[in-house]
């Protein structure tokens, strides 16, 4: 009879469901396994997407979230709550309620307003409400710079910049630099007690679809196994980067990240 293993950590994922299977729960779901943690997803929106376009999405209930979630939470021990496509502000507020009620738990929340190809995935409002509610309850932040602009109503803002304004609502935040078309990507981590670190990694060809969702739940993973902030921000980013390399085109658009279990990433 197959034993359950004590060991392996669980992360709570409250997240969309794309049904292309790059981005959302689906990539929650394979990059948490490839860091050896089981992930229990908890579906908070449903979309309509592919690798190309969003053309809809769908919030669920409010009732149906906290549902799942307490399911979980009454019969697993959860060590961390990664977070991605929100699509409401009453879903914001659902998600803060639950983790008032589970202060304990370390939080990673990717503040999820558009997919990788343009299309929105929340309702106007979102970037406010995560803002000045949710993020203070974030032990990291894990934003593109066009998220970070938008959550810092700077539109033309720089890294440095969006980051001075936000980091009063937040511990820690990651500002990822996979937008853009410098040679290199900088992923800038901000930290509460003021220090600094800069990841540079060479940009790959190629647009990805669900890059963003792999990293926040690899490091939502690298947290609950006990890593330090720090050095969890950096292994995640690592294993994203060779998900990147090893990616395939499923479809006619952006190309889906591999996530292999680490063992098998060289
Ligand atoms: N072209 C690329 N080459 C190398 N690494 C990349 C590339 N694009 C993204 N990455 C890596 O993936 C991480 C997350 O990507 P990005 O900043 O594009 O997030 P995102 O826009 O939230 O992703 P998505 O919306 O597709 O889930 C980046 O921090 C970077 O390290
Ligand atoms: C459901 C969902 N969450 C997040 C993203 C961001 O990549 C996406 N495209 N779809």
């Amino acid at each position: 009879m197959p034993q359950p293993n004590p060991f392996k950590p669980v992360v709570l994922c409250l997240s969309g469901h794309d049904p292309s299977g790059g981005a959302g729960l689906q990539a929650d779901i394979e990059a948490l396994m490839a860091q050896g943690c089981h992930a229990a997803p908890a579906v908070t929106a449903l979309t309509v997407q592919n690798t190309v376009d969003v053309t809809d999405f769908r919030v669920l209930d409010r009732d149906w979230v906290l549902a799942q979630a307490n399911a979980v939470l009454g019969d697993m021990p959860v060590s961390a709550v990664k977070l991605g496509m929100l699509g409401s502000v009453e879903m914001v507020d659902t998600v803060i309620e639950l983790m008032q009620a589970n202060p304990a738990l370390p939080l990673v929340c990717d503040p999820v307003l558009r997919a990788g190809g343009g299309g929105s995935l929340g309702k106007e409002d979102v970037g406010f409400a995560l803002r000045e509610r949710l993020l203070p309850l974030a032990l990291i932040a894990t934003p593109n710079l066009p998220e970070a602009r938008i959550l810092a109503e700077l539109p033309e803002g720089s890294a440095d910049e969006c980051a001075a304004k936000l980091l009063p609502y937040c511990q820690n935040l990651l500002i990822t630099g996979g937008h853009g078309d410098e040679a290199d990507i900088h992923n800038r981590l901000y930290c509460k007690d003021g220090s600094q670190h800069d990841f540079t990694c060479a940009r790959l060809p190629g647009s990805y679809h669900g890059s963003g969702c792999t990293l926040a739940s690899a490091l939502s993973g690298r947290l609950a196994l006990g890593e330090e902030l720090v050095g969890a921000v950096r292994s995640a980013l690592d294993y994203t980067w060779r998900t990147l390399r090893d990616a395939e085109q499923p479809g006619h658009g952006q190309y889906v990240p591999r996530r292999l279990p680490l063992d098998f990433c060289s």
